[in-house]
């Protein structure tokens, strides 16, 4: 489960990205924060227990980005990854736990989060928040 942290999920301009500190193979990649789920827990309640455990956040779930499949993303053959919109309800995000930075960077064509060093499988989760939280064209 992760989240796509934006700052406002009515109008969102930036995207919290947050850096692993561990394992080896992922240290130093940017994520969306998140994490498994535990027995006896929803989906939701295990992205929210995971963004006050990783960030000191309370948070309020916006809409799924639904991935490919029922389980949403792949990461890998064995695991996927389901991933929500999110905005901060109560605190202010700090790296507690997994992560050693975390940078909240604009929405705003550019390449600002492209250009960071992403776990590879979260590039196609990046693409399809952008086409989510695109503004319309202005005619
Ligand atoms: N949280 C998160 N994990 C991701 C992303 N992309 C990606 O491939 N993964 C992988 C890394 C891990 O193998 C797995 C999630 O594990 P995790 O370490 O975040 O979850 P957790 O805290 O519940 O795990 P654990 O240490 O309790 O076993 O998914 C992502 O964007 N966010």
């Amino acid at each position: 489960m992760g989240a796509a942290l934006v700052d406002s999920l009515e109008h969102p301009a930036r995207l919290l990205v947050a850096r692993r500190s561990a394992p080896p193979q992922f240290a130093g990649m940017w994520e969306f924060p998140g994490g498994k789920v535990e027995a006896g827990e929803s989906c939701e309640d295990a992205l929210l227990r995971e963004l006050e455990e990783e960030l000191g956040v309370t948070a309020r779930l916006g809409a799924e980005i639904t991935g490919p499949g029922p389980q949403g993303w792949p990461l890998n053959e064995r695991a996927a990854m389901r991933v929500w919109l999110a905005e901060v309800a109560v605190g202010e995000a700090q790296p507690l736990q997994d992560h050693d930075d975390l940078r909240w960077l604009p929405l705003s064509p550019g390449d600002h989060l492209e250009a960071l060093p992403w776990i590879p499988a979260d590039r196609p989760i990046l693409a399809a928040l952008r086409a989510a939280t695109a503004s319309p064209a202005i005619p």
